[in-house]
């Protein structure tokens, strides 16, 4: 009986994946870039030592082929390589998904990027099913730009503001007190009910509070209307199996609850380590902990924040030895990222890019891992880990690293 740990740093790319140009993003690596902005602007180099003993620099230095400027760039004692992704999309879910073993091979429902881009009937629709005055946004949008101009509208009137972006999202910005958090989750429902047929991957719930646009805030109470996965992932397979999967964070909005024995939420990315570390308590054998670190890409990736970007990550790392200290000799840690979402790209969409394949047990073999040819080969590994029938896609590499 074994135990696994998942880290998935949300949007930490480490390089241009080998299609990226097909989503407008050549040259994108979020790490090298965030990196390089830290040392120009404070004019030293930002210190990753347990991330880098773990092998993130190593990883993104092989995948993206630029130099990481860093502190020191120690010799890694972990296995390490990067993954690229099967999947059509860039999107959240889809890297998830292809984690667990189920890559999107078909096309989401995308909205067009022309203004407006919703089509009338459905939101006729929605609003008579809502019963809502109507709608503001209509249009491709960066989540905290548009509550500045749109904001005060919206309290004044009454209309939700929806947008979206190249993502297969529909979003909802809706402030908590003058609208309401349940009327803004029963909009979120009707619209998901209505989304299902154009194939819209998720429905997000972007609750806000304050006066005005000096102070408009997006709180911790999004919540994300996904479709069910495909078919079942490495999830549903450890928790059919007696297993414990425990969601930390938005794990199990995104898996649409597929597969999910446990739930814990925290706000922020030091409680959802902190959390992760508590759960490590407890959690008992043939059980799963799967944390996902918002924070990389929601507060710093999409607003191209590098330097924040760069000092979150700091802090993840000084995080890493309370981890690794609880590890047990059959506990796997696991390392990974979603998607890209370079903060030095232009726009403030996610990025294509290779993604960081980072695995540590405190009993193991330190070996290069190389290029993976999906993210899939993360899922087949855990079903090895915990002995599960195989997933249809992935290479797993239980194997090289059991010592
Ligand atoms: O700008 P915000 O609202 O953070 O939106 C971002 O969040 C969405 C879901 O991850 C992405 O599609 C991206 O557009
Ligand atoms: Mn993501
Ligand atoms: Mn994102």
């Amino acid at each position: 009986m074994a135990r696994a740990i998942i880290l998935m740093a949300d949007s930490l790319g480490i390089g241009a994946a080998p299609d990226a140009e097909q989503f407008g993003d050549l040259g994108a690596n979020t790490l090298a870039h965030l990196l390089q902005a830290y040392s120009e602007e404070k004019g030293e180099a930002l210190d990753l030592p347990n991330l880098s003993k773990l092998g993130l620099i190593a990883a993104c230095e092989a995948a993206g082929k630029e130099t990481c400027i860093v502190a020191q760039n120690i010799e890694p004692s972990a296995a390490w390589g990067y993954a690229k992704e099967l999947s059509s999309g860039k999107d959240t879910p889809s890297g998830h998904w292809e984690m667990a073993g189920v890559p999107v091979l078909f096309d989401w429902g995308y909205f067009p990027n022309t203004n407006p881009c919703f089509p009338q009937e459905f939101i006729d629709e929605l609003c008579k099913r809502a019963e809502i005055p109507g709608i503001l946004g209509n249009c491709y949008a960066s989540g905290t730009t548009i509550l500045e101009q749109l904001g005060e509208e919206h309290m004044q009137t009454g209309k939700p503001i929806c947008y979206t972006s190249v993502d297969s999202v529909f979003q909802i910005a809706a402030h908590e007190q003058s609208f309401g958090l349940d009327k803004l989750y029963q909009v979120c429902e009707i619209a998901r009910a209505l989304l299902d047929e154009m194939n819209i991957g998720r429905v997000i719930a972007r609750p806000f509070i304050g006066t005005s646009s000096a102070d408009f805030i997006r709180t911790g109470n999004r919540r994300d209307y996904s479709v069910l996965p495909p078919s079942p992932t490495v999830l549903d397979k450890l928790a059919n199996d007696g297993g414990e999967v425990i969601s930390i964070g938005k794990i199990a909005d995104i898996y649409a609850h597929q597969g999910i024995t446990q739930k814990h939420k925290a706000p922020g990315l030091l409680n959802l380590l902190a959390k992760t570390s508590e759960v490590m308590d407890s959690a008992p054998e043939h059980s799963l902990i799967f944390t996902n670190l918002v924070d990389f890409d929601e507060k710093f990736g999409h607003r191209r924040n590098a330097v924040g970007y760069a000092e979150a990550l700091a802090q993840f790392d000084a995080f890493l030895p309370e981890i690794i200290a609880k590890l047990k000799a059959d506990d796997l840690l696991l390392i990974t990222a979603d998607h890209g979402c370079d903060p030095t790209a232009e726009g403030t969409d996610h990025t294509r890019e290779y993604v960081p394949v980072l695995a540590y047990t405190p009993v193991m073999n330190n070996t290069p891992l190389g290029e993976r040819q999906s993210f899939a080969d993360i899922g087949q590994t855990l079903a090895q880990w915990f002995d599960l029938d195989a997933t249809q896609y992935g290479e797993g590499f239980k194997a090289e690293i059991k010592a």
